[in-house]
């Protein structure tokens, strides 16, 4: 009998694939005293030699599939299998004690770690988390339960896990993942995210798909309404395929703007720009007809490796994005680390509530050594196209002038340098703090242009995690309150002759797009897979009729008045 459940849709498509669990394998070690020494010791060296073989193959597919930025993890875990201090003090335990090679592992790495994480040597305690996770594929081998790394797979499915972590996601090889279905997240956390850009069809916050889902049973997940079917019968799986064929025929037809103006049935024009995360997904960029970047979170380029990103990386990346885009705009934001963006060595204390803490420009501001790399690398990558600089999680004006001094005395030793730096260089904020929305008219006369996160602003403003499906009910993008947020900030800037953007995800939401439109947002930044379909969209609208909606809507009671408002006039 099949079985469906319905999650939060998260990228749109169809897949059917068999299913890939995916879950850490228990490492629990016993102690075993007396033990054959020799064979131990050859048992240990096997593994070594297992754990080897497998980070090589690992580094080389994500090199191939991710590019290097993402392979260097794995040549820090060589290094880690490869030193003696590491592996002859194993050998040297299981002799001395007479103890199970794994038990012997288990006790040195806690010790290594321990040491490592003590010391007063950044370098060094970044070096506990490889040791870490080396040890445990080598404890993997010795137990006899390997664990699979996202990037090894190499058959066609769909993972179905408990969540998938950013890094998770940078793995994935979308030539054999087709989908990925979780048991929660939200539609705006990053996994999710990540999953639009790689342009693979997604659902989360099932809450029980990993207990539902026995290892290589058939899947289907519609990434459109939610829906997840475990072992189909026939006909839902005759159904889907259909659904599938529909999907891949509209996609066809949503091609076909590629290279057309983005511009409404009466031909007001708007800027429909796409999000990324890595200078890979230009790709999308390219391919969907975007009329530019409204959003490169930078934040992806400090992940998935040991050490921060020097401002020579920085500046390549930033530089190749722009140059990419040819003179189209690009907006780049500033390192937004925190929530559930977490970087393995930066060491911050634990918060209770990560999304209310120390995070974003709250850390650049107090971290100012990377912060200017940072800002030095956008500097000298703006000479090179059309290139804007935003700030994250801005929640006071003091923060944002702050921010701005620093980027100005970059600027300035730059150009003493004889360094080329754009003279039209616009500095922004995001609006996703609801302090800062209401304060929009006095940031307004400071900042060149606002670009609306929807994605924390209604975390923010109805005080509902964004991770957390049980209280998803309460992410509500139509409702009156952010319409009229929305609208507080897309007046303010055009008072003072400044453009508002939105980069959260309600700009590529059907619904929403029309009151968007109506309340005449300037420039709407998504995933790269929804342009065409708002191109689309927007096509059939007229600003008029848009704007008597949107008036309608922020008088009404409720997200579901405002949705149903949509649906009955334009969709
Ligand atoms: C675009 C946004 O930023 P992020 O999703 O990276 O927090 C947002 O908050 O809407
Ligand atoms: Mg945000």
């Amino acid at each position: 009998m099949s079985k469906t459940l319905t999650g939060i849709a998260a990228s749109a498509g169809i897949a059917i694939a068999k299913a890939f669990r995916y879950e850490e394998p228990d490492l629990t070690v016993e102690k075993k005293t007396d033990v054959d020494v020799k064979s131990e010791i050859q048992t240990f060296d096997a593994a070594l030699e297992k754990s080897r073989a497998e980070l090589e193959d690992i580094k080389t597919k994500t090199m191939e599939s991710m590019g290097e930025e993402h392979a260097e993890i794995f040549s820090a875990h060589l290094l880690v299998l490869r030193d003696p201090e590491f592996v002859d003090a194993i050998r040297q335990k299981v002799q001395d004690d007479a103890v199970n090679a794994s038990f012997a592992l288990d006790e040195l790495t806690t010790q290594f770690v321990t040491m490592f994480e003590s010391m007063d040597n950044e370098y060094m305690r970044e070096r506990a988390a490889d040791i870490r996770d080396v040890s445990k594929r080598l404890l993997s081998h010795l137990l006899g339960k390997p664990i699979v790394s996202l990037a090894e797979l190499n058959e066609e499915v769909i993972i179905v896990g408990e969540d998938l972590t950013p890094s998770d996601t940078a793995q994935l090889n979308k030539e054999f993942v087709k989908g990925f279905v979780t048991n929660i997240g939200g539609r705006t956390s990053h996994s999710a995210i990540m999953a639009r850009s790689l342009e693979i069809p997604a659902v989360v916050g099932t809450k029980t798909v990993t207990s539902d889902t026995a290892q290589h049973a058939t899947v289907i997940i519609d990434g459109i309404s939610g829906t997840v079917i475990i072992d189909p019968s026939p006909e839902e799986l005759k159904e889907y395929e259909e659904k599938h064929k529909q999907y891949e025929e509209q996609k066809k037809e949503w091609a076909k703007l590629k290279n057309e103006p983005s511009v409404s049935k009466d031909g007001t024009h708007v800027e429909l720009v796409a999000n990324i995360g890595t200078p890979e997904d230009l790709v999308g960029v390219h391919d969907n007809g975007a009329e530019g970047v409204g959003l490169y979170r930078t934040e992806f380029l400090y992940m998935g490796r040991d050490d921060f990103p020097t401002e020579e990386e920085q500046y390549e990346a930033y530089k190749k994005v722009v140059e990419s885009l040819d003179g189209k705009p690009v907006v780049i934001r500033t390192l937004d680390i925190g929530g559930d963006k977490e970087l393995s060595y930066l060491d911050l204390p634990e918060e209770m509530n990560p999304f209310l803490g120390f995070r974003a420009i709250r850390l650049c501001l107090e971290m100012t050594d990377m912060f200017r790399t940072q800002l030095r690398a956008l500097l000298r990558a703006s000479a090179f196209g059309n290139l804007k600089i935003m700030f994250p999680m801005i929640a006071t004006l003091q923060e944002f002038r702050e921010a701005k001094a620093l980027l100005e005395e970059e600027k300035q030793k730059l150009i003493s340098e004889g360094v080329e730096v754009s003279e039209e260089l616009e500095v922004g904020i995001m609006v996703e703090i609801p302090s800062t929305a209401v304060m929009a008219p006095q940031f307004a006369k400071e900042v060149d242009f606002f670009s609306i996160g929807t994605n924390d602003l209604i975390q923010y403003t109805m005080a509902a995690d964004r991770m957390n499906e049980r209280v998803s009910y309460l992410y509500q993008p139509y409702s009156p309150a952010i319409l009229n947020l929305v609208k507080m900030v897309i007046d303010a800037s055009h008072k003072e002759g400044k453009w508002t953007g939105m980069c959260g995800e309600m700009a590529g939401d059907e619904v929403a797009i029309p009151l968007l439109f109506g309340l005449g947002l300037d420039e709407f930044s998504m995933s790269a897979t929804s342009v065409l379909p708002a191109r689309s969209q927007l096509l059939q609208l007229t600003k008029e009729e848009a704007a008597q909606v949107a008036e309608q809507a922020l008088t009404l009671q409720t997200a579901e008045e405002v949705q149903d408002l949509v649906e009955k006039k334009f969709l």
